[in-house]
């Protein structure tokens, strides 16, 4: 499968308006525009129609991330191969492209039971861009096609979800690193696999060998244009006095800039700046020591 970005998220929510009152006003993403004033809440942050639809749910949790496909032979491929590994996946309804601004999706679950959507044919609306709280740009490429960022997904069955986005989905192995926070030799430590779809973001994904995350969700990632647009957002995340999650540093592998903070949802937002954006060709996929070459400090909440 060619899989070419990460183009939205689906969030359930209990209380939505959480969602439009902290997207809007620390994030300093724009209330969708063009989507229908239906109950849920729709964020905005460059020509697509959204970015986040956050809808009303018994639950909290990211339910699905929604995965661009290049055209509709891709997504009657991907189809084909998914049925010929004897994956399920479930039709999207006409009401569901619609609904979502898209021509065609498919939906399905990866083997650790993250929700996810293939779709092609997704919609630029051109509705300007205007953050509420003046942010000047999201980096997400030419007509969005970097996706909105990055998604880290708890994975339990961190091998064969690797193997699922790898063999079936065709992602590339950016890069991997280990992770061991307890000295006790009977811990064997957490893997993190990082991959990147068919844009130059440095990874679109990462699978955290995380056994049990009740929200779906260990972080998401923005990325905006301007350094400063990092640092206004870090004094309105104070200021609001949100819970940061992890201070500012820099990143090794995609040497992304950023800070990380709390959601109502419960997972982490990073909110970063200055990512690589890599040439796949002939790129060999690395296995990196260190998270950070500075700053960092997370917070961990059993530590
Ligand atoms: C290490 C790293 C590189 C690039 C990223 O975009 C990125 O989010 C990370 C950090 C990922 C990772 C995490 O999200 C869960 C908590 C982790 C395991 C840590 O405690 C350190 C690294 C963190
Ligand atoms: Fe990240």
């Amino acid at each position: 499968m060619d899989v070419r970005s990460l183009a939205y998220v689906v969030i359930e929510s209990t209380d939505p308006q959480q969602w439009l009152e902290y997207g809007s006003n620390i994030l300093g993403l724009m209330v969708a525009p063009t989507m229908p004033e239906d109950g849920n809440v729709y964020l905005k942050m460059d020509t697509r129609p959204y970015r986040f639809a956050i809808v009303k749910s018994d639950q909290n949790r990211l339910a699905r991330c929604g995965w661009e496909l290049a055209d509709e032979a891709g997504l009657t491929a991907a189809k084909a191969e998914l049925k010929a590994a004897g994956v399920a996946f479930e039709e999207g309804s006409e009401a569901d492209a619609k609904a979502r601004r898209v021509r065609g999706l498919i939906r399905l679950q990866d083997p650790s039971g993250n929700g996810l959507e293939l779709f092609w044919g997704g919609e630029l609306d051109y509705a300007k861009f205007i953050s509420p709280k003046g942010i000047s740009g999201f980096e997400t490429g030419f007509n969005g096609d970097m996706g909105f960022g990055h998604a880290v997904l708890p994975a339990a069955k961190l091998g064969e979800t690797h193997d699922f986005y790898k063999d079936l989905l065709g992602f590339g192995d950016s890069d991997y690193m280990h992770f061991k926070f307890s000295p006790d030799p009977a811990d064997p430590g957490q893997g993190l696999h990082f991959m990147h779809v068919n844009n130059p973001r440095h990874h679109s994904l990462a699978l955290y060998e995380d056994p049990a995350n009740p929200v779906g969700c260990v972080h998401l990632m923005l990325e905006v244009t301007d350094v400063d647009e990092v640092g206004y957002c870090l004094d309105r995340v104070e200021a609001a006095e949100i819970p940061v999650v992890s201070t500012l540093g820099r990143h090794t592998n995609d040497n992304m800039l950023s800070f990380y903070m709390a959601t109502p949802t419960g997972f982490a937002m990073e909110f970063g700046t200055d990512g690589l954006q890599m040439d796949w060709e002939g790129f060999t996929p690395t296995v990196t020591s260190l998270p950070s070459l500075w700053g960092h400090k997370f917070n961990m909440p059993d530590a």
